[in-house]
Formats: C-alpha cells, sequence, structure tokens
C-alpha cells in the first residue's frame, strides 16, 4: 500500500491495479451489504467506493450514467414507464429525467447508506432524486421485481456493482427472466455488463441467457470509463418479443442541448454518433458475443 493512495485490488481483475491519489478521506462506514467510502482525489474529483471497489468519480461518472440510460431509452418511441435496479447514487434517475415522455421513474436500491452517502457527497448526481416523477423503494431489486406486474415497464436499468457481493443475483438468468415478465412487448432492458478485457466468460453467460430469455434484439455495446479497470465497461441491451427495436438507431434522440437551463445540466458524453459506435466490437469480442 502506498501512503497517500488508493489502489483498486479486486477479485474481479487479478493481477492488476489501479490507482488514485487521495487528497483527503471523506466518510467511512459499513452498511448492512457493503463497506462504503469517499474520499477526495487529486485529480478526478470525489469517488465512492463499494466494498473496495470504485463505483463512480465526479470527472468520469458523465461517460457510464449517459451510456446505461440513453442508449435504451433513445432506442425506443416514447418511453413512459421507467424501473431502475441498483444505481443508488442517483446518477442514472438525473439522466432518466432527462427524457419528457418519462412519466414515472421507480428505483429499487438495497443498500440506504448509498443513497444517503451520496445525498451528502455527491449533490450533483444525487440531484436525480428531487424530480417529482421519481418514487424510490429501498430493498432487493430481485424482490421487487418478482412483485411487479407483468408488463408495466418500457424499460428496466440494471445499474448494478459486481456479481462478487449484494449484485451477484442480478447477473443470474431467473433474474433476467423476472425483468422480462415485468417488460410490456417491444420493452427495453439494459444493464450493466462488466468489460470485453477482463470478463469475457462472464459476458458470454450472460449472452446465452439473455438469448434463450429475451425473443427480440439482444446487443452488446460498451463506452470508456477511465477510473474502471481496463478502461472500459459494457452493457447488455435486450428486448422482449414485440414491436422491433433496433438497439443501433436511436429513433428517440435525445439532444445535447435539452435540460441546459435546468439544475441537471447538459449532457456531456452521450450523442447520436457515440450511440451508434458503443455497439462496434473488436473481433475477439464479437466472436464471443455474435456467435450465431
Ligand atoms: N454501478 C457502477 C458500475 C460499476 C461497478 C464497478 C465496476 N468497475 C468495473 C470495471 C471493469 C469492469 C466491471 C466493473 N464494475
Amino acid at each position: 500500500v502506498i501512503p497517500g493512495w488508493f489502489s483498486e485490488i479486486s477479485p474481479m481483475w487479478p493481477g492488476e491495479a489501479h490507482s488514485l491519489k487521495i487528497e483527503k478521506i471523506l466518510f467511512q462506514g459499513k452498511s448492512d451489504y457493503q463497506d462504503v467510502m469517499v474520499f477526495q482525489s487529486a485529480t478526478y474529483g470525489k469517488v465512492l467506493v463499494l466494498d473496495g471497489v470504485i463505483q463512480l468519480t465526479e470527472r468520469d461518472e458523465c461517460a457510464y450514467q449517459e451510456m446505461i440510460t440513453h442508449l435504451p431509452l433513445c432506442s425506443i418511441p416514447n418511453p413512459k414507464k421507467v424501473l431502475v435496479i441498483g444505481g443508488g447514487d442517483g446518477g442514472v434517475l438525473r439522466e432518466v429525467a432527462r427524457h419528457s415522455s418519462v412519466e414515472h421513474i421507480d428505483i429499487c436500491e438495497i443498500d440506504k447508506m448509498v443513497v444517503d452517502v451520496s445525498k451528502e457527497y455527491f449533490p450533483d448526481v444525487a440531484v436525480g432524486y428531487e424530480d417529482p416523477r421519481v418514487t424510490l423503494h429501498v430493498g432487493d431489486g430481485v424482490a421487487f421485481l418478482k412483485a411487479a406486474q407483468e408488463g408495466s415497464y418500457d424499460a428496466v436499468i440494471v445499474d448494478s456493482s459486481d456479481p462478487i457481493g449484494p449484485a451477484q443475483e442480478l447477473f443470474e438468468k431467473p433474474f433476467f427472466a423476472s425483468v422480462a415478465k415485468a417488460l410490456r412487448p417491444g420493452g427495453v432492458v439494459c444493464t450493466q455488463a462488466e468489460s470485453i478485457w477482463l470478463h469475457m466468460h462472464i459476458i458470454e453467460d450472460i449472452v446465452v441467457n439473455c438469448r434463450q430469455i429475451f425473443k427480440g434484439s439482444v446487443n452488446y455495446a460498451w463506452t470508456t470509463v477511465p477510473t474502471y479497470p481496463s478502461g472500459v465497461i459494457g452493457f447488455m441491451l435486450c428486448s422482449t418479443e414485440g414491436p422491433e427495436v433496433d438497439f443501433k438507431n436511436p429513433i428517440n434522440p435525445i439532444e445535447a442541448n435539452q435540460n441546459q437551463n435546468t439544475s441537471i445540466g447538459p449532457l456531456k458524453f452521450y450523442n447520436q454518433e457515440i450511440h451508434a459506435a458503443a455497439f462496434c466490437l473488436p473481433s475477439f469480442a464479437k466472436k464471443v458475443i455474435e456467435a450465431k
């Protein structure tokens, strides 16, 4: 351990560690589910860490939050009812709120400490909770989806941590089946789907499960997030049987100037070209993910 530096050592990326210079530790706690830490970094703003894994930094969180939200929502004509599983920091809520067609946003986050810590230390991320369309449910996303009324959502966004820890079940087949049940025909789901550089085997299993469960489109997209090990993270985008969804062509564009004058500020990362490009995969990933 180098004094004054945070190194992200995890079995999720054996043999490597991304480090950030610490200026000041702002919060350290232990919830019923995980260790929670916030520190002021020297060059990436404040950083949220759960069980030793970086969840977001102020400097690059826009890439992840904007992509995980707008890749699904810009692919369907008129999203009205959206469910967020995880995402307790509020960043996905901030992005969903940019869509004027949305009438109701449910969020189910298991760890209340994440919500409280984000509101205290990341106000520009937790601003998403201020939208009147948002209802927060503190609890297990698996149970929430089991209880959800069939076909009640246009979109589900699964902003989870990794399969090691509280989010483990969110990567398993029964959960994907419960998501499909809660979506309307032609509804869409977007999940945090690890890194093609680090987790091709996990991604392969997820793709196999999704192809069995989602009878519409099944696609993998990826983006760059400098503070995530390997510098990239991906998303599974699936649609249920029904009206065709072509994720590679955003038919419901969100303009960069939208919400310019509100408290959530302009888009910093997402645009239509980046949307289409996100689905272009290197050959080693294409071979596995698009296997016929
Ligand atoms: N809700 C935040 C999602 C990121 C969770 C932590 C994390 N960081 C990662 C880096 C590479 C691949 C997968 C990762 N998962």
